[in-house]
């Protein structure tokens, strides 16, 4: 993939993209067979992406100013760099992205200045749905600039096709992206990002996988595999808003969902009654904490953690359960390598890498774990 940002060395995120596509999957596939060498796993093909306009989700940090914003990265001394254009996002993205950046000087949101401390915008996240329809979240330091988002509003909604907008508060002057407190400025407060025709519900705070198209086939194989081993009860922990569950979900199934966020569990809860479906329910709770106070176990338990893994508590839960089988969806090959040390009596069978992010080191790879 061509990019400027990359060639003019204003951007140098994407480590690999000097590296051919086809180099790059090698290169992974490499990777996560090195790290699961202890196990006899039959791999199947790897599930690749499209090297560009992939990522659904854009995370743009503002800076500049009233007049002349940045929307994109900050560099090393702290300045904004523009990367409205930056090839991983969408169309509907890149399309969108300009019409933002103009908008910040249309409502008068000052970009935060970090080496200063002052300013309101510090980062515009905007996600778009396969529909075409977008959520966009404005994350500011106070309240300050609210009533002019909510005057110029109308006119942006003519302009973009935007579903759900909210402004986010983060007072704080930390590296983390968003504060708890979300003012929505719209009637939607979901997006429903249509996955193999469920439609998920995304709110602004919850998870969601950044490739619609990898994070299909994603599913699409674990409903493989759970079909293949013929389960009748199924855990999904770490369930988000309900992509692996409501995708399983299926006469004669039970499936149970646990999640730490509250809003993705109602999320997912709601998006269950939409598709009629019964046999679903959903928990709020620690993953861990659910299964080790739990007195019964399912047949089948998929676990798709963040990148620390499921730790030693749900591991040697797991390793003692009766579960009959696991599939583990991982996106750090280390610490699901960590994870399947801790569980002997699980073997791991088969394996897949999904690309969710090309240009970079990062992988997907999902297993199949088998009671011996
Ligand atoms: C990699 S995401 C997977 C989400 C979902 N499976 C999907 O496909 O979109 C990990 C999820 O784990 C949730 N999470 C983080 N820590 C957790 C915990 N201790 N217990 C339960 N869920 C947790 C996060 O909120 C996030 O939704």
């Amino acid at each position: 993939m061509d990019c400027a940002y990359f060639t003019a060395g204003a951007c140098r995120s994407c480590r690999w993209l000097e590296t051919a596509y086809a180099d790059q999957l090698t290169q992974k596939q490499r990777r996560v067979e090195t790290a699961l060498a202890a196990y006899d796993l039959r791999w199947e093909e790897p599930v690749s992406s499209p090297e560009a306009g992939f990522r659904n989700k854009a995370k743009m940090v503002v800076a500049g100013s009233v007049e002349a914003p940045t929307l994109g990265i900050l560099s090393h001394d702290g300045l904004g760099v523009d990367l409205l254009a930056c090839g991983l996002h969408t169309p509907g993205l890149q399309a969108a992205l300009p019409v933002l950046s103009r908008f910040v000087t249309t409502a008068r949101m000052t970009p935060y200045s970090v080496p200063e401390r002052r300013g309101e915008l510090k980062h515009v996240i905007l996600t778009e749905a396969p529909s075409g329809e977008l959520m966009v979240r404005w994350v500011l330091r106070s309240t300050e600039a609210i009533s002019r988002l909510r005057k110029h509003l109308p006119a942006l909604l003519e302009e973009l096709p935007i579903a759900v907008a909210s402004a986010n508060i983060q007072p704080e002057h930390k590296a983390v992206i968003e504060g708890p407190e979300e003012i929505f400025l719209t009637d939607r407060e979901a997006l429903t990002m249509e996955v193999n025709g469920i439609g998920l519900r995304l709110r602004p705070h919850s998870f969601f996988q950044t490739n619609t198209a990898v994070a299909a086939a994603l599913y699409r194989h674990a409903r493989d595999l759970v079909t293949s081993v013929a389960s009748t009860s199924v855990w999904d922990l770490y369930c988000g808003v309900g992509g692996f569950g409501l995708h399983l979900a299926a006469p004669g199934r039970e499936v149970l969902g646990v999640e730490s966020s509250e809003q993705a569990i109602e999320a997912a809860a709601s998006t269950a009654a939409d598709l009629g479906l019964s046999g679903t329910s959903w928990v709020a709770g620690d993953a861990a904490a659910y299964a080790t106070s739990s007195a019964t176990a399912p047949e089948l338990v998929i676990v798709n953690p963040p990148r620390r893994g499921i730790g030693s508590a749900l591991a040697g839960w797991l390793e003692a359960s009766g579960v009959e089988h696991v599939v583990y969806s991982s996106c750090n090959v280390d610490t699901l390598a960590r994870d399947l040390g801790e569980m002997p009596s699980l073997r791991p069978v088969s394996a897949r890498l999904l690309d969710m992010f090309p240009n970079t080191d990062h992988h997907e790879v999902l297993v199949l774990l088998q009671r011996r």
